[in-house]
């Protein structure tokens, strides 16, 4: 498949959607229509299902259903697009809820690579051909998490991916300037998802298409203005990016350095912290979450650091 063929144009700002989890641990379905609805009003440029946010690795086959049923329905009513993720450690559930994920036409599915035993290049290779022939004309995403089994390198991204032409996209950390070149040596051909704090360095460095975004979870209308300020003014974008990464190296990113606390802890505290939906901290068993009190802390820090997020 050539340059030209495989880019697709899915792009921009994606809200994660997060399990409100009531407190006997059950996942609360009505507040999950309303948080669907909200997100539906702050127009983001997309929904996305059963991230590492949305605890994927922590529900039911059951809930796994519900929860696709719920977003598809109300993004198809409201013309919003959506993107289901797929993503299971084991490769046997993964393609089953592929095949599942399918029924909803979502504009792509996200996927893993089978996360017990890191798999070699040549199985990962095997995988995403058995994945692209059961996901039927939907196109994949490549979810490669910095905490995955194996963590590929851009260049290991093309080799794995490249023969599979139904993956147009990857979901990814970035990081310096060396790999941005990488990036742009490698990946061209592909729609690049990086961290939402990053996201308007990204775009300046003319790699990143969008992001599955943290900023999103703490405010989703506000990372949809940001998303439009980076492609009519880069420099303000990045100088907002400044205060956005500096509020979350000194007030959340400590809960998980210091405290152990888990990336979806973190996502939760920031949708805590916007207080634009009902989302609350907690994270189903076995996983801590971080006090409500501590949301409620910061909501003046965030507001006070970084308005632009918080302006409607
Ligand atoms: C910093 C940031 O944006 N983190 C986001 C990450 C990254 O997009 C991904 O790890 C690629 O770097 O994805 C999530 O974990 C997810 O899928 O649920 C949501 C989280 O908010």
């Amino acid at each position: 498949m050539s340059m030209t063929t495989r880019r697709h144009p899915i792009a921009g700002n994606w809200a994660s959607l997060l399990l409100p989890i009531a407190e006997d641990d059950s996942i609360d379905f009505e507040k999950l229509g309303e948080e669907i609805d909200i997100l539906i009003a702050a127009k983001v440029d997309g929904i996305y299902s059963n991230g590492t946010a949305g605890e994927f690795h922590n529900q039911t086959e059951a809930e796994y259903e519900r929860i696709q049923e719920m977003l598809a329905s109300r993004c198809r009513a409201a013309g919003m697009a959506f993107v289901i993720g797929a993503c299971q450690p084991d490769p046997i559930i993964m393609l089953d809820r592929l095949r599942r994920a399918t029924a909803h036409k979502p504009l792509a599915i996200q996927v893993i690579l089978p996360d017990w035993w890191p798999l070699t290049n040549l199985e990962a290779v095997d995988f995403l051909h058995r994945a692209s022939e059961a996901a039927d004309g939907i196109p994949l995403v490549l979810y490669n998490p910095p905490h995955a089994k194996r963590v590929l390198s851009p260049a290991e991204l093309s080799d794995v991916c490249g023969p599979c032409p139904s993956v147009v996209g990857m979901k990814i950390a970035d990081s310096d300037d060396a790999w941005y070149a990488q990036a742009r040596a490698y990946l061209g051909e592909f729609s690049l998802f990086i961290p939402g704090h990053h996201l308007a360095t990204g775009i300046k460095q003319g790699v990143a298409a969008g992001a599955f975004s943290n900023v999103a979870c703490l405010s989703p209308h506000g990372a949809q203005a940001w998303k439009e300020l980076m492609h009519a003014d880069i420099d303000a974008a990045l100088e907002i990016e400044g205060r956005i990464c500096a509020f979350m190296d000194s007030h959340v990113v400590p809960f998980r350095r210091d405290h152990g606390y888990s990336n979806a802890a973190l996502d939760k505290l920031l949708a805590a912290i916007g207080n634009w939906g009902p989302v609350s901290t907690r994270l189903r068993w076995p996983y801590r979450f971080i006090g409500e009190q501590e949301a409620k802390g910061l909501r003046e820090r965030a507001r006070a650091m970084i308005p632009e997020l918080f302006a409607q």
